[in-house]
């Protein structure tokens, strides 16, 4: 099988494969017993995403279990603030943590040009994930968008309303974009370094995009993305990126007619319907289950599947996975029972 042929790439370009392509955000993961099995006997997170013999097996982890198209590299978005200088670290059951940025003298202390040397670990493991994947599976490679990393650089870990991120954004956006131009710089060194390893197909995650406001979310989230994707692009012309900017609402149809992206993850607030008309005309989509229904499992977690892939499989460029990442209390088997319910959707179509 060649590159082009692999099911997850043709989708994400809007070709229709042989069967309907399904990743899972978060697919690696507390879920999983052998992740946390593994997680118990490594130092830390952060620990875990710098060793490559840990972070390729957990990789590997979701594959193993579940005919699954593509592999996520196992890492975090976090690791960029951390390449870049900043003081990251994970405390058990709380969450990241960061010491807060908040000015130009804490601008000052950040450098892109450290960024891939300091997660060389990060690509070896990309590198092994990709001699080790089984055939037509394909590997994604990731970043958190600058919009998303700069909320965690500027408040310091998690936030509910993003309120010093907004004061400066919102208050001095000279002064703001300085700090997202440097992430964009250290995002696009990231991507590069991960695509020279092997990642096939890149997903920008934009966590807290629907925090903005129409305005916020075309500087922002748009205008950033735009940045990074074109920089990609012009070095790999045919490598499919994925946008996600989570809980935009309507703001989804400013960003796939202006992004420059090939694919969108769509959120589960979207319907089928709307999906279908309003997004899947201009890129190709994935998503967009709740994975909320992933923790219930029961019947209708079948039926919302094939509402999903009935209306969005027969389009092409659809790649079946949820709107955000699987919740750890999920049970494996309902995953099994979702991948199974994809399976069944494309029986049903020939
Ligand atoms: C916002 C964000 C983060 N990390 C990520 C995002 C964007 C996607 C999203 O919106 O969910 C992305 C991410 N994080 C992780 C991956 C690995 C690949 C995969 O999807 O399987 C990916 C793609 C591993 C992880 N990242 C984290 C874990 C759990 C760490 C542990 O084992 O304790 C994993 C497997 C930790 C993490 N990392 C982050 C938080 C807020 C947390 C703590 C909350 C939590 O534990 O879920 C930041």
């Amino acid at each position: 099988m060649t590159e082009t042929t692999k099911p997850l790439l043709a989708a994400l370009k809007g070709g229709h494969p042989d069967r309907t392509p399904i990743w899972l955000m978060r697919q690696a993961g507390r879920y999983l017993p052998e992740y946390r099995e593994l997680r118990a006997r490594s130092k830390g997170f952060l620990d875990l995403c710098y060793s490559p013999d840990l972070a390729t097996e957990v990789t590997l982890q979701p594959l193993r279990r579940f005919d699954l198209d593509a592999a996520i590299l196992f890492s975090d978005i976090l690791v960029v603030p951390h390449g870049l200088g900043q003081t990251v670290w994970f405390a058990e059951g709380e969450g990241p943590r960061l010491d807060p940025i908040r000015d130009a003298a804490g601008l000052a202390a950040l450098d892109p040009e450290r960024v891939t040397s300091f997660l060389a670990p990060v690509y070896e493991t990309a590198a092994r994930v990709k001699a080790a994947l089984p055939e037509g599976r394909a590997l994604i490679g990731f970043a958190g968008a600058p919009w998303t990393i700069a909320t965690y650089m500027v408040e310091g870990g998690s936030s509910k309303d993003f309120l010093n991120t907004k004061r400066w954004a919102y208050g001095d956006p000279d002064g703001f974009q300085v700090l997202i131009d440097l992430i964009v710089d250290a995002t696009v060194r990231h991507l590069e370094a991960q695509i020279a390893a092997g990642a096939e197909a890149v997903q920008i995650f934009d966590s807290w995009a629907g925090a903005l406001d129409e305005d916020g979310f075309d500087r922002w989230t748009v205008t950033p993305i735009r940045s990074i994707a074109s920089r990609i692009r012009a070095a790999h012309p045919d490598l499919p990126i994925i946008g996600f900017p989570n809980r935009a609402g309507t703001l989804y149809e400013h960003f796939v007619r202006n992004a420059g992206v090939d694919a969108v993850s769509v959120d589960p607030t979207w319907s089928v319907e709307a999906i279908a008309t309003r997004l899947r005309p201009h890129v190709a989509v994935q998503g967009n289950l709740d994975p909320g229904r992933l923790v219930a499992g029961g019947p209708d977690l079948t039926r919302r599947v094939r509402k999903i892939c009935d209306r969005l499989a027969p389009m092409g460029g659809f790649v079946f996975n949820l709107g955000h990442g699987v919740l750890p209390p999920t049970d494996p088997g309902h995953v099994a029972q979702v991948i199974a319910a994809v399976r069944e959707a494309d029986a049903a179509r020939v």
